[in-house]
């Protein structure tokens, strides 16, 4: 999917802006705090709904303003084009438009607009907490297993209404309906994710040799729980600990994806260039999967490419990039900074006080 065309309104210091981008690279370049990771928000916003840096859609509006709205003309790789529309409230409504019909999800633009995204908040792959790695591997069940959605919106539900019974429980048979339930989706989910990971495990592994041959990448993934055990005894047993703590401690709500080398997790071996390199074949590793199975590749967002990357490694990205026919929007302080990427059908777009020209 390529987005042909873009319309911003009251986005942050965007007042407005339509874009025609380029199919393929397109370089928006311009000065601290000009605009152009805001331009790279709206497109994240029209995909998920919610900005990558900001929560607080009070935030993300334009100062003064009570809404904003997005746009774009989409096309696939069978050249069928969609219309997809997104506004957003102070209050936090979203009001969401396909082809010109309401009553659309957030999930049903996520289909729409797969999205890699590549920024400097997005090292919390490698550094922060296991539900950075969980929502990688999500990413990919939620594209290429359609059950999962439902599933995980499922498991999400019983978890909740598991943890408020926790509190005033006081035998572990009270949890048991519950636990009947939630027991086979847990299994299914963490099928589900453990069969994602061992296809797309040799992509990963490829493409961190290539970016980091002197390494040898190795990842495992832990499901939540002991998978030697039998998850219903374990949470029949851990019943005392979750009720003081009035939490369910294990399940696939705490799988973790462990990123090794040598045995020493990466973000502590890893110097911050290698972290970056690290993420950039993980976030390509996932889009060129995506794009073999579905026959179209995803779009890439990548803020402040140049950072930390040396013009050998940005150049093996770039180039794997266009091998892979993406959409990609590259944001740089300056043009020579992205001056040897540029290829005939790219585009540069430079942004000044939120105002975006050609
Ligand atoms: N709600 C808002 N309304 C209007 N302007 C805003 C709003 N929120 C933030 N801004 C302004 O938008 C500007 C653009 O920020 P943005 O992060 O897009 O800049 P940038 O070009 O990516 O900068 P850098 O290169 O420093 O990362 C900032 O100057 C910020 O003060």
């Amino acid at each position: 999917m390529t987005i042909a065309q873009i319309k911003i309104h009251h986005f942050r210091n965007i007042d407005f802006a339509d874009i025609t981008p380029s199919p393929e690279f397109n370089f928006i370049i311009g000065n601290n705090g000009s605009g152009k990771t805001s331009f790279l928000e709206a497109i994240y916003m029209l995909g998920h709904g919610r900005a990558f840096r900001h929560q607080v859609s009070s935030r993300i509006i334009q100062h003064h303003q009570s809404e904003l709205i997005l746009f774009s003309k989409l096309i696939n790789a069978n050249l069928q084009s969609h219309s997809i529309g997104l506004s957003k409230t102070r209050d936090g409504k979203n009001k969401i438009r396909i082809d010109n019909d309401d009553g659309y999800r957030l999930t049903d633009l996520a289909k729409l607009l797969p999205l890699q995204l590549i920024t400097p908040e997005g090292f919390d792959l490698l550094t922060g907490g296991p539900k950075y790695r969980r929502a990688f591997i999500d990413w990919g069940c939620f594209h290429h297993y359609p059950e999962f959605i439902g599933l995980w919106n499922n498991l999400r539900r019983l978890l909740k209404q598991r943890n408020a019974l926790l509190k005033q429980a006081s035998s572990y048979q009270q949890l048991l309906p519950w636990d009947k339930e939630l027991i086979p989706i847990a299994h299914r989910v963490s099928e589900i994710r453990a069969d994602y990971l061992a296809q797309i495990k040799p992509d990963i592994i490829n493409t961190c040799a290539e970016f980091l041959p002197e390494y040898q990448l190795d990842c495992q993934f832990y499901q939540g729980w002991n998978s030697e055990q039998n998850y219903g005894e374990l949470l029949a047993e851990q019943f005392i600990r979750d009720h003081t703590v009035n939490y369910t401690t294990i399940g696939p709500h705490k799988a973790e994806l462990r990123l090794k080398v040598n045995n020493i997790p990466v973000e502590d071996l890893f110097s911050r260039g290698q972290l970056k390199l690290l993420l950039c074949a993980l976030r390509l590793a996932q889009g060129e999967f995506y794009a073999r199975h579905k026959q179209q590749p995803c779009l890439y967002l990548i803020d402040d490419f140049a950072s930390e990357l040396d013009s050998i490694k940005r150049n093996l990205f770039a180039k794997r990039l266009k091998s892979m026919h993406s959409q990609v929007f590259i944001t740089a302080v300056d043009r020579a900074q992205i001056n040897e990427m540029i290829s005939e059908n790219d585009k540069i777009f430079y942004v000044k006080s939120g105002t975006i020209s050609l």
